[in-house]
């Protein structure tokens, strides 16, 4: 799976190159480029913004760099890309999304600042792929780099041969719709507090009962939405 990132801030994306990613990089499971938008401005002051034609509070993201930009990245592989925009007015971003996505050959993020990005610009990209504009969750950023940053870690560890055993894929919070059971490891007893008794007894198929139990407890509890889809 091909991965651009386009932001003003690209190093903020160095901890892709650390831990599982960062493996899977290396093993080339991921080809993950990280690009400076203000590479394709053309002036001194490589501007990358400006006032919002109707008025109101801060700047927006100019059309000029994102166009050029995205256009060299399409051409640059065989594959329409997924361009994915981290955006507060996007879809939320879920489990679901993640797998959809980690089908993908090409994906491209572009990460805004300031006020957004020029809405043409979604239009433009709309003409070289497909165009997700996806929201982390109902809180505001101050950019899309924290969103995609977390996104590109939740698809990319879905990538066949990116997480070490795809078991533990299966074990996980919402990938059977319910929240993951809890987990203990030695010591059996610690500060007095015992590990429940029923995970050293052996009997594995009761201790699949107990942790499906724990899963739809926990999910009754912190979650009762997710019950209702
Ligand atoms: N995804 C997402 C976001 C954002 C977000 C995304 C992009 C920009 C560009 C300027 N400000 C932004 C906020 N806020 N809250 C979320 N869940």
């Amino acid at each position: 799976m091909r991965i651009d990132v386009v932001s003003i801030f690209p190093s903020f994306f160095d901890a892709l190159e650390v831990s599982l990613l960062g493996k899977a990089r290396g093993a080339g499971l991921l080809d993950i480029r990280v690009h400076d938008l203000r590479d394709w401005t053309h002036d001194r002051h490589r501007t990358v913004d400006d006032t919002p034609y109707g008025g109101g509070a801060g700047m927006v993201m100019k059309p000029e760099p994102w166009g050029e930009a995205l256009d060299d990245i399409a051409r640059d592989t065989s594959e329409r890309p997924v361009f994915v925009f981290p955006s507060p007015a996007g879809e939320v971003f879920r489990q679901s999304t993640a797998r959809e996505l980690a089908h993908a050959p090409h994906l491209v993020f572009g990460c805004g600042r300031y006020e957004g990005i020029d809405e043409r610009v979604f239009a433009e990209a709309a003409s070289l792929g497909e165009v997700r504009l996806i929201s982390l969750g109902d809180y505001v950023l101050n950019g899309g780099e924290v969103a995609a940053m977390a996104m590109i870690e939740a698809i990319g560890r879905l990538v066949p041969g990116v997480v070490g055993n795809p078991q533990s894929l299966v074990e996980e919070s919402h990938e059977d719709g319910l929240l993951e059971y809890p987990s203990y490891t030695k010591p059996a007893v610690w500060r007095g507090r015992e590990v429940p008794p029923i995970l050293l007894s052996g009997n594995h198929g009761a201790i699949a009962a107990w942790r499906r139990e724990q899963q739809l407890e926990r999910t009754r509890l912190r979650r009762p939405d997710l019950l209702a889809e």
